[in-house]
């Protein structure tokens, strides 16, 4: 696949971690830019949790300066998400194990087998940060993660795939521009319908927490906004920003 046009391409072999990387490289990019580190001493997950990921598994970030509101350079995570999703389906060839869970993850087999995190900067650089850890080749034990969280697993243990993390930034970066050209093209519209086609648990009752409530109903779809939808026993409930429980 043809690396895209006007992007950067940097490989570090050792980072703190690729966001902090992402917020120190800002100023003085004038394009966007991936970042990819090959270890990761301080990764981190939503939430303010760590991320740990050891040589062999993948953990980039994409360094951008769209000029778009907050709502809308929000949206990028599914876009995001959908690039993901293609790079497994080249990966491995199969394209039925894998399915979108909002708002952020990537699953194998009903497990997280990758995560996004979006930072935006309200400093002069204005550059939006999009990072993704993948656990190519090893995930966290059970005993690691947060109560209720979905087991994580790699993509070497679930399906035999033997990617680096080079050859897999190089199938990510084509397929994200693609999908970012569709975005800038089309707006939010093909790309809510895409990433439902491959969301997980669509017309299923789940549970969501948001700040310090939490809610249970039918996920029946995603809005305009990228917001959850359920359909719970006080009606339809719009979830902006949470983490979703499929119990
Ligand atoms: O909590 C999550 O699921 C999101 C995990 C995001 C991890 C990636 S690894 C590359 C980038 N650098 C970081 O420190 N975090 C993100």
């Amino acid at each position: 696949m043809t690396w895209p046009t006007g992007v950067g391409r940097h490989v570090l072999d050792v980072v703190d971690s690729t966001m902090t990387e992402a917020a120190r490289m800002a100023p003085t990019l004038s394009g966007p830019a991936w970042i990819l580190g090959l270890r990761q001493t301080a990764g981190r997950g939503r939430r303010g949790r760590a991320w740990v990921d050891p040589a062999g598994n993948f953990a980039a970030t994409l360094v951008m300066r769209p000029a778009d509101p907050p709502e809308r350079m929000a949206l990028r995570s599914f876009v995001a998400a959908l690039a993901l999703h293609e790079t497994f389906v080249t990966v491995t060839g199969r394209a039925e194990p894998f399915a979108l869970k909002w708002p952020n993850d990537v699953l194998l087999n009903g497990a997280k087998v990758a995560g996004i995190l979006l930072e935006s900067s309200s400093a002069s650089t204005g550059h939006l940060a999009i990072g993704i850890g993948v656990n190519l080749v090893s995930a966290p034990g059970g005993n690691e993660v947060e109560a209720g969280a979905l087991r994580p697993v790699s993509l070497l243990s679930e399906t035999g795939a033997r990617v680096t993390p080079e050859e897999f930034l190089d199938i990510l970066a084509p397929a994200f521009a693609r999908w970012e050209a569709q975005f800038a093209t089309y707006g939010f519209g093909p790309i809510r319908t895409a990433w439902m086609a491959r969301a997980a648990r669509l017309g299923e009752t789940v549970m969501a927490r948001a700040g310090t409530q939490s809610h249970e109903g039918r996920f029946i779809e995603l809005d305009d906004q990228g917001a959850l939808i359920l359909v719970t026993a006080r009606g339809r409930v719009a979830i902006p920003a949470g983490e979703v429980f499929f119990g």
